[in-house]
């Protein structure tokens, strides 16, 4: 017999797995070969390695990665993740969503991605403070308001954008709150930045449930990752009036069929997405993801549904918060079960697009009310979900497909005009 760890280590790797639908994208469009060289790879990529002075008085030395995919479009968008299991790899296709993402939500950037091998739960405040400030030290020759430009992703947040940011400051002797998003409102920072990945996850749920004939007040929504899209999506989720049967963190998973208390939840959750520590009755991450639900929300990791568990996966509707939960064999097989997916460069493009706005208010040095920037967000999305399910419909491909061929047109289209291919 086969065992899951035996599949995992004949899975395509994730960048692997995003470039073969990146060729298939762009052969429907029908781009030559060429094109597909070009944007099969970031077209930089950075590695650094960054000492710390640790508190006990001894140097750590970590390391820590910059890809930037494409910037013809303009300059590279992404954000800068801190965890254990950051590979080069990973870091690679992240960039390469973050392109797509920026494609299908028609922003002026490419992607760009960053990641430190760490694991900040096991850090004090001090020492990931000199993490941050040394990452930025060391790519700040391929960083800045015009040329890429950070922002947060897991197990980075607000306060470690403001280090960063007050780090490039005293590189550029500038003040240059243009240089990083997802910063303390203070600092220049958005409103609705904190919440916008989730509330585009929200929006596309709404779009997604109303396609299906789904009503949101009473469905059952289980939720995997309960961390800045998993905490604040189950919020949003609750408020709507629909059940969250089911929450999770790195830790295990905590499941009610009766709906849980998410605002009690919320606000025992610790800085790093962590809450079910706090509880002896939990179940796996694995038996989370196959609860009998309506809406199935993957806010955390990747290949979290693979070919192993996509036929035990029982909700009508996937959305897609995480980067990369769903590997390519089983969105095919959830797209035969009839399964609506939302996916990834679609689903959590609401966190890029308010951190647009947060630049561009930067660069204008004139702020918007929250109001201002969720009705903004509300046209954007709304918008891009009817894009990309049309040219699913229209061009009877399935829902991934769809969205990578409605995000790397753009960036296709000005590599083709700049001469490059
Ligand atoms: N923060 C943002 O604005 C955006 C985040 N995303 C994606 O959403 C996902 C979650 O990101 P955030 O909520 O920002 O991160 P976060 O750091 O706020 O929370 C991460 C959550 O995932 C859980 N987690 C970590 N490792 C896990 C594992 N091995 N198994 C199960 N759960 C695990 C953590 O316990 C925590 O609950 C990531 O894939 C990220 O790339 C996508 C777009 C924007
Ligand atoms: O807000 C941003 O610029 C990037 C967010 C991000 O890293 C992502 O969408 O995966």
């Amino acid at each position: 017999m086969i065992t899951d760890q035996q599949h995992a280590n004949h899975r395509k790797n994730v960048l692997e797995a995003t470039q073969e639908i990146v060729k298939e994208a762009l052969e429907k469009l029908g781009y030559p070969d060429e094109m597909y060289e070009l944007l099969k790879e970031p077209l930089r990529m950075l590695t650094v390695r960054i000492p710390v002075r640790m508190d006990d008085g001894s140097t750590k030395i970590f390391t820590g990665y910059r890809a930037q995919h494409n910037d013809a479009v303009g300059p590279t968008k992404g954000g800068i993740r801190f965890h254990p299991n950051v590979t080069e790899i990973e870091v690679k296709a992240l960039s390469v969503w973050m392109s797509l993402k920026a494609g299908i939500v028609d922003l002026p950037y490419g992607g760009g991605k960053g990641g430190i091998i760490c694991d900040p739960r096991e850090m004090s405040f001090r020492e990931i403070e000199r993490l941050s400030r040394g990452y930025v030290r060391a790519i700040s020759q391929i960083v800045g308001p015009t040329k890429d430009i950070p922002a947060p992703d897991v197990f980075t947040n607000s306060q470690i954008m403001a280090w960063m940011m007050d780090e490039y400051s005293r590189i550029d002797e500038f003040n240059s709150p243009g240089f990083i998003t997802g910063k303390p409102l203070v600092l220049g920072g958005s409103h609705g930045r904190e919440t916008a990945t989730a509330k585009g996850v929200a929006i596309m749920i709404r779009e997604a449930a109303a396609k299906k004939g789904i009503t949101l007040e009473g469905a059952r929504v289980v939720v995997q990752g309960f961390g800045n899209a998993g905490s604040f999506l189950s919020k949003f989720m609750h408020d709507l009036g629909a059940k969250v049967i089911a929450i999770s963190d790195a830790y295990g998973a905590l499941h009610d069929p009766n709906g849980l208390d998410i605002p009690y939840l919320l606000d025992r959750r610790d800085s790093f997405g962590t809450v079910t520590t706090l509880f002896k009755n939990t179940i796996s991450n694995k038996e989370l993801l196959e609860l009998e639900c309506d809406i199935l929300v993957p806010a955390a990791i990747e290949n979290q549904i693979t070919e192993d568990n996509a036929h035990d996966i029982k909700a009508s509707i996937v959305v897609e918060a995480a980067n990369g939960p769903t590997t390519n064999e089983a969105t095919k097989i959830l797209a035969e079960r009839e399964i609506l997916i939302v996916p990834d460069v679609l689903a959590s493009s609401g966190g890029v697009t308010v951190s647009y706005f947060e630049w561009v208010q930067n660069n204008q040095g004139y702020y918007w009310t929250e109001e201002e920037v969720h009705e903004k967000l509300e046209k954007v999305l709304v918008n891009s979900f009817n894009q990309v399910y049309q040219t699913a419909q229209t061009r009877n491909v399935d829902m991934r497909l769809a969205a990578y061929m409605v995000g790397v047109r753009k960036m296709a289209e000005a590599s083709r005009f700049r001469g490059w291919v």
